[in-house]
């Protein structure tokens, strides 16, 4: 250690001195070793290391707070982002610190983000070994001399047996996610769902990076073999995961990216798929992963006896997850750097079985759609959520955006327009009727047509335009039964194809009403017009 830098291996920056034991930086197989011997989780045939959250299977949303302070005051969009007093938060971190006393715990030191320039180093202090592995698989490890020089410039505490007091910590509930940009410091307690700490990191990163101009996204990222980037834009369930892992395409990463002046970039190191009814036809790569050393299986069941998993039993969890590091998926690109996008896809899963498979957006659109995020929220991410219903969550990650969505929207609208990106909407939801009458869009299906939009192939398709979103949809695509692409002939009842598209349509307008003094006249010009849908029906 440099003479007169602080000792980060210790926590006595943070004046946490009194810790029995602080395990720092350990390796993949020491964690999984200790998490197994402490009983945190079991092993799988395999080698996946299996875990139960508990109660909390899903992030909390509500119970996420940002300290509302003179830094925050003005650069956070209060509107949606639920605000914690610094005396709050100062009280909740005393607690904290009481809590940490004569514990073990475990501290990672790792990268948030892949591009040099503009990655964070952050440190993660955990209450429990298998989170240690987790955020491990899921951030970016340094190497020696990186670790040697290493001084973290946000940290993230853990606890999940500790459990805030909404009189003294002015939470909502025993659960706590409160992010502190002053202090550079997010605490988490009450909860075990490990994707609380991921998304930490992506809200720290989405408040810091939009004023280096660098787009931070909720997206997923790959290549195809004509260097041709694609960016996927999408809500929880709507398909990022799912659809980046493509054979024919080199996986830069599938969740959080950023988009600088060098290109795009993962924020992570790993992966985070949902598990349920996972197909090992429809999904061969992130299949496999559940049959690996060290894959961090969430609420995933297990015979006890033959440690085979069935990943189709939702007992434990609707929302039951896998963690790995990227390079578990064969085509991943090991820098998990990339050029600049050449396709936008924006994946919603429409609930009503509305929106077509597959839709070519202007530039207007797309920042229409962008704003609006809008899909339905399916099963079990967020706690309490059980069955699919629309939801529309700006910038398609509305809980982890602290700014104002204009701010994202205007970076948006400027690189996509800089380097003349195509934008598209896919919609991975329901085809033949809404939820409950019709079906899940078949991913085949989805994966030919995206394959189509991002070779070329379907520039030259003849399209129509949709009367009720204005958007162009493909009449027709080789290879598909055309019927899919025009989901009123889908429905067996058009009378109610047409009104549930006049509904949809009055909530997209109803919800963009908050935007409409943030928006150029232009993309106001973009939104749905229901009085099409009703002249339909006449
Ligand atoms: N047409 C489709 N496209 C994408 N995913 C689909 C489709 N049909 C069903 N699915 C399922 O929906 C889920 C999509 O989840 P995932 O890819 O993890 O979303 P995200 O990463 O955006 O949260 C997966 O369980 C996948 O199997
Ligand atoms: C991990 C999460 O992200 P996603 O579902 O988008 O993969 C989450 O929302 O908790
Ligand atoms: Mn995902």
């Amino acid at each position: 250690m440099p003479d007169g830098m602080v000792n980060t291996r210790d926590l006595s920056d943070l004046g946490v001195t009194n810790a029995a034991r602080l395990n720092v930086n350990w390796t993949e197989a020491a964690l999984y070793q200790e998490a197994v011997r402490r009983g945190e989780g079991e092993v799988a045939k395999g080698g996946p290391l299996v875990v139960k959250t508990g109660q909390h299977t899903g992030r909390s949303a509500r119970d996420k707070f940002t300290v509302r302070d003179a830094a925050t005051e003005d650069t956070v969009w209060w509107d949606f982002n639920a605000a914690m007093s610094p005396e709050h938060f100062q009280a909740l971190w005393a607690d904290m610190r009481a809590h940490m006393a004569d514990r073990e715990l475990f501290v990672q030191e790792l990268f948030g983000g892949a591009d040099e320039t503009h990655r964070l180093p952050v440190r993660v202090v955990t209450e429990l070994a298998w989170h240690s592995l987790f955020i491990r698989h899921l951030l970016r490890r340094p190497d020696a001399a990186e670790l040697a020089d290493f001084a973290p410039e946000f940290t993230i505490v853990n606890l999940p047996s500790f459990r805030a007091d909404p009189e003294r910590h002015g939470t909502r509930s025993e659960t706590v996610i409160a992010v502190n940009f002053s202090e550079r410091l997010v605490l988490i307690g009450g909860t075990s769902y490990a994707g609380e700490t991921k998304k930490s990191v992506f809200t720290i990163l989405n408040y810091l990076l939009p004023e280096k101009r660098v787009m931070p996204m909720h997206c997923s990222v790959n290549v195809g073999k004509a260097d041709d980037p694609a960016v996927f834009f999408g809500l929880s369930g709507t398909g990022k995961t799912t659809l980046s892992a493509d054979p024919e395409r080199k996986l830069i990463g599938d969740d959080e990216h950023g988009w600088s002046e060098n290109g795009l970039f993962n924020f992570e190191g790993g992966c985070y798929a949902k598990m349920i009814r996972l197909s090992a036809e429809a999904e061969p790569q992130i299949h496999a992963t559940t049959k690996m050393w060290g894959t961090v299986l969430e609420n995933v069941v297990m015979d006890p006896v033959t440690r085979e998993l069935d990943l189709d039993d939702a007992s434990l969890a609707e929302n039951s997850r896998g963690a790995y590091p990227l390079h578990y998926i064969p085509n991943a690109c090991d820098k998990n750097v990339c050029g600049h996008p050449k396709n936008i896809v924006m994946l919603t899963c429409d609930a009503f079985g509305v929106m077509p498979p597959i839709a070519k957006l202007t530039p207007a659109q797309a920042m229409y759609h962008f704003l609006s995020g809008y899909t339905a929220k399916v099963a079990g991410t967020e706690k309490g959520v059980t069955e699919p219903s629309a939801t529309f969550s700006t910038c398609f990650g509305a809980p982890f955006m602290p700014r104002h969505p204009a701010e994202y929207g205007a970076l948006l609208r400027d690189l996509i327009a800089e380097h003349s990106v195509d934008c598209w909407l896919v919609n991975t939801g329901w085809t033949g009727g809404a939820y409950g009458v019709g079906e899940r869009m078949p991913i085949a299906a989805t994966r030919k047509l995206l394959n189509a939009a991002l070779d070329g192939s379907l520039a030259g398709a003849a399209f129509r335009t949709d009367p009720v979103f204005g958007f162009a949809v493909p009449v027709s695509v080789e290879g598909l039964d055309d019927s899919i692409l025009d989901p009123r002939s889908t429905w067996s009842d058009q009378a109610a194809f047409d009104a549930q598209a006049e509904k949809l349509a009055d909530m997209f307008i109803a919800n963009f009403e908050k935007f409409e003094d943030h928006v150029a006249p232009y993309v106001r010009a973009a939104a749905p017009n229901p009085e099409q849908a009703k002249l339909a029906a006449e």
